[in-house]
């Protein structure tokens, strides 16, 4: 009877609460448009690694909140509709204890570059809108370009469940178990590694204590070099005169025509060494599609003369020697799957032959294959493949030999690559310093122990028993 109650409270006691859910919300404020990214962790689970999920990701209509400048109370409005369906996702009960963060990138810090009084402008105006939800807004800002990669260096080794790896005494002898990150903006890219050499900048320099190992991590964040401005230079390089309004491009497809307003064009700081005050007013860029070609004129705008470090990538900054695996998402993800290019095995010399081959379609011929890609992404995958290839080539310094260790990420385990997931990790204390303390067991374990032991009891009571009866029986002259 003890023995069956042992068991009945073991079982009954120790059955698992039910779930109690946390949620956050994320808004990634790109230069070229903004998600809402919604987050979902159970409660009790908060400080263990791997535990954070997406739920829900919705893209706000429109172009990005920078663009806005001419009238920012609309950036505000942009976002309700995805503000909305965050309200119908996450229980009534739960919202007004879900943060809310709102992080903007590269746009805006070209923005703020440009007018700093607009800037601040967008940034109320999206902060009223976040301010009028049952949420509990935490902040609108524009984040650095180091805290952009180091939250995306956090969120892929978050999800591919790296840092709990490394966390035990086997992990913690081993080198480099983390992939590096590489982000492609509009506006800005971002490297992001685990360095064993001294890093030379402070500026590039991360020191990360996370459960109970520390990283040294190199970062930077060029800005100007995401694919949209870039693409802007490579343009700018080959504005005509006053006399001719044309130019022949090849990084698009032949075929491919398209106005632009110089106006426009110049409008961004990361052109401001290239205006030419003849410029005309209006130019037509026809493309011509040549990979060659294409590639010489976006070398054009890495800087590879001055470095005062013992070695640099671009524009004289400091980069020590790339290791380890890197996982390449957002626009890099985006340009390689749809050039079907993001399967590990892929050497680099076909990655070049597919990029060669897709800049000499014609545009019709491209046209008439996807009719239901965005016009804007499909012109410029033959610019973009080209370029992705010279910045990690020309610009980073990956080779035939190290480009098996690229991987293209889309999502990893449901949520997607970026910074938003190390950034509201970071923000809600999640990721502890050291080891949180877990039970020896798990709940299943405990509860087949103490079933085992109960039997167990039992058996050795019964046994005892048997044998304790033994004398009696001989004295009663039964055997
Ligand atoms: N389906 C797609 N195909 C190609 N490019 C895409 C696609 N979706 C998004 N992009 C590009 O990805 C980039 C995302 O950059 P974004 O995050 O807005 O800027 P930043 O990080 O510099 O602030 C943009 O250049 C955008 O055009
Ligand atoms: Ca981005």
């Amino acid at each position: 009877m003890g023995a069956v109650a042992l068991i009945t409270t073991a079982v009954v006691q120790n059955k698992p609460l039910p779930k109690n859910m946390k949620y956050g919300i994320v808004l990634d404020a790109g230069s070229s448009h903004t998600s809402v990214y919604i987050y979902e962790w159970p409660a009790e689970k908060e400080n263990d690694t791997g535990v954070v999920q997406q739920i829900d990701a919705c893209k706000v209509d429109g172009n990005g909140i920078s663009s806005y400048a001419h009238d920012p109370p609309v950036a505000g409005l942009s976002l309700q509709k995805c503000m909305d369906k965050a309200r119908e996702v996450i229980p009534e009960q739960q919202q007004r204890e879900t943060p809310v963060y709102l992080g903007a990138t590269a746009g805006m810090r070209l923005l703020r570059l440009n007018n700093a009084t607009l800037a601040d402008e967008v940034l109320s105006s999206v902060g009223s809108t976040l301010r009028s939800y049952p949420f509990e807004f935490q902040g609108a800002r524009i984040i650095t370009g180091q805290e952009e990669g180091a939250y995306g260096w956090i969120t892929i080794n978050y999800l591919l469940g790296n840092f709990l790896e490394n966390s035990g005494w086997l992990g913690r002898l081993k080198q480099s178990a983390t992939f590096g990150a590489l982000d492609l903006g509009g506006a800005s890219t971002q490297i992001t590694f685990v360095s064993k050499k001294e890093i030379e900048s402070q500026e590039n320099s991360l020191h990360f204590r996370l459960y109970g190992k520390s990283y040294d991590v190199y970062t930077h964040s060029y800005l100007c070099y995401g694919k949209d401005q870039a693409l802007r230079r490579q343009i700018a390089y080959t504005i005509p005169d006053a006399n001719n309004s044309t130019i022949l491009d090849p990084c698009f497809n032949s075929g491919y025509r398209r106005n632009t307003s110089t106006k426009d064009l110049y409008s961004s700081p990361c052109i401001a060494q290239q205006r030419i005050s003849t410029a005309p007013s209006n130019i037509e860029i026809k493309g011509t599609g040549n990979y060659q070609l294409c590639k010489q004129k976006v070398e054009m705008i890495f800087n590879k003369t001055q470095c005062t470090y013992s070695q640099c990538s671009f524009n004289g900054i400091f980069q020590p020697n790339l290791e380890g695996e890197f996982g390449a998402f957002s626009a890099y993800y985006f340009v390689m799957d749809f050039l079907k290019l993001t399967n590990e095995k892929i050497s680099l010399e076909r990655v070049k032959e597919a990029v060669k081959t897709h800049c000499s379609r014609p545009w019709e011929e491209v046209l008439k294959e996807f009719p239901k890609i965005k016009e804007k992404y499909l012109s410029e995958y033959c610019f973009s493949g080209t370029y992705i290839l010279s910045l990690l080539e020309n610009g980073f310094g990956f080779n035939s030999e190290n480009w098996k260790d690229i991987s293209f990420l889309g999502k990893i385990k449901g949520s997607d690559a970026g910074w938003t997931l190390g950034y509201m990790l970071n923000l809600t204390n999640m990721i502890p310093a050291e080891l949180p303390y877990s039970p020896p067991l798990s709940h299943g374990s405990y509860i087949g122990l103490m079933v085992f032991f109960s039997i167990l009891l039992v058996f050795i009571i019964l046994t005892c028993w048997l044998s304790l009866r033994k004398p009696k029986c001989l004295q009663k002259g039964i055997i």
